[in-house]
């Protein structure tokens, strides 16, 4: 498994603002589908291309394409919705699945209580979107349905990592060399509560509102 860490003084400036208990849910909807994009960016450097022959107005030339099967996107419901935008605004041919996942909040473990996704993923490359990956249960849930429908490489663009989380799934699912994590940041641990250090609460609530 890989790990990038964004390091980029827009994205850390925007993760900043983010963070703050003072940012109001529209900024925060906003900065969420902004950093997306910038993630996104090395998110797919591995996109499957292939060479094309073209005609310019002035020259035939070799360009370069994106492979069939289109690229899977698989937000995460609910926090992962607030990133769809801005992933889909870089990989507009890009088709999109939809697995919902919710954390439960004693035992801290991942239930799935949605998945709008093809049952055959053979040879897709799927792009995960959840901005918090805090003890691994959701992204190890997630990445494991798709690897056993057959994706043939999963990224998942995080917004904030925990180093526990990490952990877990790179024990869990590791072993596959084509898993990729890509973040903005790290952060310091978890608290007894689940939640990351600093972190900035909970994405979901403060995307759409406290359920
Ligand atoms: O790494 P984990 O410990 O599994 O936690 C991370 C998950 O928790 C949050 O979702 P939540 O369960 O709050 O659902 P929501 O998006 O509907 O708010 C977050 O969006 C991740 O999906
Ligand atoms: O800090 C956290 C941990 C899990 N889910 C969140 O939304 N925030
Ligand atoms: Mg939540």
């Amino acid at each position: 498994m890989r790990v990038h860490v964004a390091d980029h003084p827009l994205v850390a400036h925007k993760l900043t603002v983010l963070r703050q208990t003072s940012t109001p849910s529209p900024v925060f909807r906003q900065l969420t589908e902004e950093l997306v994009t910038l993630l996104a960016y090395e998110a797919t450097r591995e996109i499957a291309v292939e060479r094309v022959e073209i005609d310019t107005p002035v020259a035939r030339t070799l360009g370069t394409h994106l492979t069939h099967p289109r690229p899977m996107v698989v937000p995460i419901l609910r926090a992962g919705l607030g990133m769809l935008e801005g992933m889909t605004r870089l990989l507009p041919t890009a088709e999109v699945g939809f697995l919902g996942l919710q954390r439960n909040e004693e035992t801290l473990e991942a239930i799935t209580y949605a998945n709008r996704l093809p049952d055959d993923l053979a040879g897709r490359q799927c792009y995960v979107l959840d901005p918090m990956l805090a003890t691994g249960g959701t992204l190890v849930a997630a990445i494991q349905y798709l690897i056993e429908r057959g994706a043939r490489h999963v990224t998942c663009i995080t917004l904030l990592c925990a180093p526990e989380g990490l952990a877990t799934v790179e024990a869990a699912v590791g072993h596959h060399a084509d898993v990729t994590i890509v973040t903005a940041a790290v952060d310091e641990r978890l608290n007894d509560k689940g939640y990351i250090v600093p972190g900035l609460g909970d994405a979901g609530d403060r995307l759409y509102g406290v359920v």
